[in-house]
């Protein structure tokens, strides 16, 4: 008798403008791959959407009008409002919610989960953790949920990937097991995925981009051009590098330059949503969480938040003149710096010094 083929569950825990963008694919995936079980329960924090609750008008019109219009989800991602009642089953629990929620979600689902389940975490962000330092979003999914943890970050604007536009992508994963399904579920002919198994500096990389497309934003609300914005790539990147050097020593070079590293900081950098609020809070003049709830309609912005995590590990290390533009991002952010202030952060930045023995 032939092997009866194992078929693995997947449930997507959020359902944001990525969450939403990468259900489509992996709702594609699943039904085409004889390996993966057709339905993909997809958590909605729910709310009202002109009377109408955003799960049932997924689930009867399979388009996330809130966080992704215009987009048709396959009709095998079913939306559910209850996160433990989507995951309970799930062999493979894809993370994608704002930072800043995922603690309360990880404590409602401890012990409701699969003992043998596995994550895939595309949350850009860390925590703050106790005794003054940061904690990495997986290490965390980990640590609650006690099962692995692996990540996704790229080069990936949902909407541009929601429109099938040709990208890639790098999955952290040292798990060699668990790194063809992760690969499968999520690789398509127009996002394409690169797995490397240098799980921490992918993510940081991808939380630590936010911070830079902030300062990229500021210079473009001054009316600088784009050698400046140029100058802030590289220094951001810079102190990604050294940032990874010094927190988390063992990391790749080679990391920097897949997906996650400088092509999220490029597009980042120049079509994201924190380059794009931060821009209108120097022409403004007004707070980043007016601007985010105007902006945005709901969607969380990461790089201020982020900035403010990574100075509260920098200060308690006394170590803010080693990064001069995320700690110059965070003061402005905060009020305690101006904006124009910004490019004399930076203008002396350590990057700057001589470099070879001069005559
Ligand atoms: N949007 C992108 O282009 C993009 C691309 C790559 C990675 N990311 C990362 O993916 C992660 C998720 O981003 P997104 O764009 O899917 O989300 P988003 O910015 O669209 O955030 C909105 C989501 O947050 C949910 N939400 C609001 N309040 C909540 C609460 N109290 N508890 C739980 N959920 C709540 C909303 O229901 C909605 O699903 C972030 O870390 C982001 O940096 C985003
Ligand atoms: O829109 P942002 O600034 O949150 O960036 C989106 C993605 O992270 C780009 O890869």
């Amino acid at each position: 008798m032939a092997e009866k083929q194992i078929k693995n569950r997947v449930c997507i825990v959020g359902s944001g403008n990525w969450g939403s963008a990468i259900a489509k694919i992996v709702g594609r995936n699943a039904a085409r791959l004889p390996n993966f079980e057709d339905k993909v329960t997809m958590w909605v924090y729910e709310e009202i959407i002109e009377g109408k609750k955003l799960t049932e008008i997924i689930n009867e019109t399979h388009e996330n009008v809130k966080y992704l219009p215009g987009h048709q989800l396959p009709p095998n991602v079913v939306a559910v409002p209850d996160v433990v009642e989507a995951a309970k089953d799930a062999d493979l629990l894809i993370f994608v919610v704002p930072h800043q929620f995922v603690r309360t979600i990880c404590s409602t689902l401890l012990g409701k989960i699969k003992p043998t389940a596995a994550a895939l975490s595309l949350i850009k962000g860390f925590d703050i953790a106790e005794g003054g330092g940061i904690d990495l979003i997986s290490h965390i999914i980990t640590r609650c949920l006690k099962i692995p943890c692996a990540v996704l970050m790229g080069a990936n604007i949902a909407s541009e990937v929601a429109e099938e536009k040709f990208c890639e992508t790098t999955i952290g994963c040292r798990d060699v097991m668990l790194a063809p399904m992760m690969r499968d579920i999520i690789q398509t002919d127009y996002f394409r995925v690169v797995v490397v198994d240098d799980e921490d500096a992918v993510e940081i990389c991808g939380a630590l981009k936010n911070i830079v497309a902030v300062g990229a934003g500021f210079v473009d609300g001054l009316g600088f051009g784009d050698n400046t914005k140029a100058a802030v790539i590289r220094l951001g990147l810079m102190e990604m590098i050294k940032f990874v050097d010094v927190f988390y020593p063992g990391s790749k070079l080679s990391t920097f330059f897949e997906s996650c590293g400088v092509a999220d900081l490029i597009t980042t950098c120049y079509g994201g949503r924190n380059r794009r609020v931060a821009e209108a809070f120097v022409k403004t003049g007004r707070s980043i969480k007016e601007l985010e709830d105007e902006m945005l309609n709901g969607q969380k912005l990461q790089g201020p938040i982020t900035a403010e995590e990574v100075n509260h590990m920098l200060a308690n290390k006394n170590m803010e003149n080693k990064f001069p533009l995320f700690t110059a991002v965070f003061r402005i952010c905060r009020g305690e710096l101006k904006p124009h202030d910004f490019i004399d952060c930076i203008r002396s930045h350590p990057e700057h010094m001589v470099k070879v023995a001069m005559k």
